[in-house]
């Protein structure tokens, strides 16, 4: 880039100043200030000359300024006497203001009289400076004459032109400049007791928050280097800067190069541009002496590389302060908003390495064996986000009562997961929290929750037997600031949570999927075998006043204990119903069946106060399934007038609602069993009623008519849609 040469900064008729400029500045400045020079030289002179008569007589006189003294000395003369004349008059003017003395023409004559003895003093040092120091030797034996100025000041400027002189001084001066800078650094004549307040205030702040250890560390280098050379550094910005500035002079002197090459300590621990000391203030009051840029083998990190050069230990928050350590002290870090957020606005997004199922498992295992803290969550598709290694999301903490919620979004076609603010918005200060229950991933035993709300359920996330504690107090009524899109997941194999289905409405699906992937049930209690009942002796059956409110078969016990003697005219139906009653109480090899009762657990059913027992594996529950409908079809169920059967299987657990036949000989019978198939618990269920009903029916019948089978008349009427038999009376 060419060079523009700044304006002239010396007066015209300074040819002094301007041979020192000459020394000093680029040539095209020294060309244009000679130019001005020459251009009014005739003038100059001819002013210098007339302005300073008496000086030269004088020194004539004295023999001090021979004739043929250099023209240069000459000018040099002439044009100082009129500087110092000037300067003396500029100086008696200031005084005259001062003391209101300026217009005294007497002055002036006194102030004459005493520069002389200044001016000789001076011609005397400039005379021998010119004959030592001067570039313009050539000119120095000419004579004296006005036209020559001319032809001097053509000269002058031929000879400043020259290449050699004035980048050659200029680099000289520079490398003195450099070397100046450098012979600092390399003494380390820096200053460290700068005062803090000095370094500005962000490094003041991160240096006073600090700890000790870390403080140190921050300042270890050039510390190191001020103990070594028992001088003081100054701050480390000042130590980088000077570095930065060696580092970019490409074009500096060979001087310069040998200065650095001495500094070969230096250079090994040459700073790189990257204010990596920031990095570490960021996690200043954290309370650990930590460098997050070191490996296990104490190299530094290279940007970039993953894989196995992993730091050993993760960053902590950048974002966290001592205030949410403290508040979450059971729940390790935590994150606070530093501003405010709207509802539903987004907050930051969760990333993380995304990883298999078995991937995550080896991981759990192997690599967080000893974590107290996982940040493992159900992505997309079966995939894990591991976001050990991710954004600061995964300082979230959990809350049964969050402020935020974790959303999957598709962004082009791509998941992302990110933290938004729940309904009610966050306020600044406020600590982010989610309902880990959305997705949380770990293989390991339930996590105990501290998050302190006044709903929580006691555990992170889902427990690991796929139920949760009821929240005392109801979360009807909060309304805002719920999650309102907490998503109830299902218990999967081996302890581990499945990805949330999307909230279904109603009961059934939530039903149906508990059923199916997690039946939990547990032996209430061996169902002590009664009597067989006996064939019913009702007086009249149909009406309800035929029941014996004394018989323990009353219609809200399970079976009628107390048989009664049968009358000869229902002998078909006491051997129908013995021959039936022996079918159910032994099997075809006549040993007796073992009939089990089980009851479901509350969550399905809404029981109360149950132990459970888990029963998770595929095969056990089709197996359970298999035994509950044999057993169904099995029960002792002599259903007569004031018989009532109840059966109970693991999807029929709640009194409440499973359904129960009561056959009465004029009433209603009804079951609420739901047609869904025979792979379902209600199928099963279903049937069983269906099977009861009919047997219940022709029993009855049976035992009131003497027909066997269903009537063929309208004397009963059969609603299948409701499964309703209406028993004409
Ligand atoms: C995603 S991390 C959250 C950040 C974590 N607190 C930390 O210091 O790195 C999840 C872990 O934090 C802890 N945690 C989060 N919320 C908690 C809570 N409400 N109660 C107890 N521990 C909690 C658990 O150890 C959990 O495994």
């Amino acid at each position: 880039m060419e060079w523009s040469p700044p304006p002239p900064i010396f007066p015209p008729l300074d040819l002094t100043n301007t041979l020192d400029a000459i020394a000093m500045q680029p040539s095209s400045t020294t060309s244009s200030v000679i130019d001005s020079a020459s251009i009014t030289n005739n003038s100059t002179s001819a002013t210098s000359i007339s302005t300073t008569p008496e000086r030269t007589e004088e020194i004539s006189e004295d023999g001090k300024m021979p004739d043929n003294k250099s023209l240069e000395a000459e000018v040099e003369e002439e044009t100082e006497t009129v500087e110092e004349g000037n300067k003396e008059e500029e100086e008696e003017e200031e005084e005259g203001e001062g003391s209101g003395k300026g217009d005294d023409p007497g002055d002036t004559n006194e102030s004459d009289g005493e520069s002389e003895q200044t001016r000789d003093t001076r011609i005397l040092r400039d005379r021998a400076r010119l004959q030592q120091n001067t570039p313009i030797t050539p000119f120095t034996k000419k004579s004296i004459t006005t036209a020559g100025v001319t032809t001097i000041v053509r000269k002058l400027r031929s000879s400043i032109k020259a290449p050699s002189s004035a980048p050659a001084s200029r680099a000289a001066d520079k490398t003195r400049r450099q070397s100046k800078r450098l012979s600092i650094i390399a003494t380390g004549k820096l200053d460290t007791t700068t005062p803090a307040f000095s370094r500005g205030k962000r490094s003041h702040d991160v240096m006073t928050a600090g700890s000790k250890s870390a403080n140190a560390k921050l300042q270890g280098n050039t510390s190191a280097r001020s103990a070594a050379d028992g001088t003081p550094l100054r701050s480390s910005k000042r130590a980088r800067k000077h570095f930065s500035y060696n580092e970019d002079d490409d074009d500096e002197s060979s001087a310069t190069r040998d200065t650095s090459e001495a500094l070969s300590t230096d250079s090994q621990t040459k700073q790189k541009k990257r204010k990596i000391w920031l990095n570490q203030g960021l996690y200043l009051g954290q309370g650990q002496d930590l460098d997050v840029r070191k490996r296990p083998g104490g190299k530094t990190k290279k940007r970039g590389k993953a894989g196995a050069d992993r730091p050993a230990v993760l960053p902590l928050p950048m974002f966290t302060g001592l205030g949410v350590m403290d508040t979450t002290a059971s729940c390790g870090h935590g994150l606070r908003a530093t501003r405010s957020f709207a509802p539903r606005q987004i907050v930051v997004e969760y990333t993380g390495e995304i990883i298999t199922q078995e991937e995550s498992e080896r991981r759990m295992i192997e690599d967080y064996k000893d974590n107290n803290n996982y940040y493992l969550m159900l992505f997309h598709q079966n995939m894990i986000l591991d976001a050990t290694r991710g954004s600061v999301a995964r300082f979230v903490n959990h809350s049964c009562d969050p402020n935020c919620r974790m959303e999957k979004w598709l962004v082009d076609g791509k998941p992302r997961m990110a933290l938004f603010a729940g309904d009610e918005g966050i306020e600044a200060g406020d600590e982010l929290t989610y309902d880990y229950n959305f997705n949380w991933f770990t293989g390991v035993s339930q996590q105990a929750c501290h998050c302190g709300a006044e709903n929580c359920r006691g555990a992170l996330g889902k427990r690991a037997d796929g139920l949760q504690k009821k929240p005392e107090q109801s979360a009807k009524g909060k309304g805002k600031g719920k999650d309102k899109t907490r998503k109830k997941g299902v218990n999967g194999k081996g302890g581990k949570l499945v990805e949330a289905k999307k909230p279904t409405r109603g009961r059934p699906r939530k039903l149906v999927a508990q059923v199916q992937k997690s039946v939990i049930i547990t032996p209430k209690r061996k169902h002590k075998r009664k009597p067989p009942p006996s064939p019913v002796t009702s007086s009249s059956p149909g009406s309800e006043d035929s029941l014996d409110p004394s018989s323990p078969s009353s219609p809200s016990s399970e079976t009628s204990d107390h048989p009664t003697e049968a009358s000869p005219s229902k002998k078909n139906a006491l051997s129908l119903s013995e021959a039936a009653r022996r079918r159910r109480t032994h099997d075809r090899a006549g040993r007796p069946r073992v009939t089990k009762t089980y009851k479901v657990n509350k969550t399905i059913r809404g029981g109360k106060g149950i132990s459970h027992k888990s029963v998770t594996s595929k095969k056990a529950v089709s197996a359970l399934k298999k035994k509950t409908y044999e057993k169904v079809l099995t029960t002792t169920t002599t259903t007569t007038t004031t018989t009532t059967v109840k059966t109970k299987s693991p999807s029929l657990s709640s009194s409440s609602s499973s359904p129960s036949l009561t056959s009465k000989s004029a009433g209603t019978v009804t079951t609420r069993a739901t047609r869904r198939g025979l792979a379902t618990p209600a199928a099963v269920e279903n049937e069983v009623s269906s099977k009861l009903l009919e047997h219940a029916i022709t029993t009855v019948l049976s035992a009131t008519t003497g027909i066997d089978g269903l009537p063929a008349d309208d004397s009963i009427v059969i609603v299948p849609a409701l499964n309703t038999i209406q028993v004409a009376s």
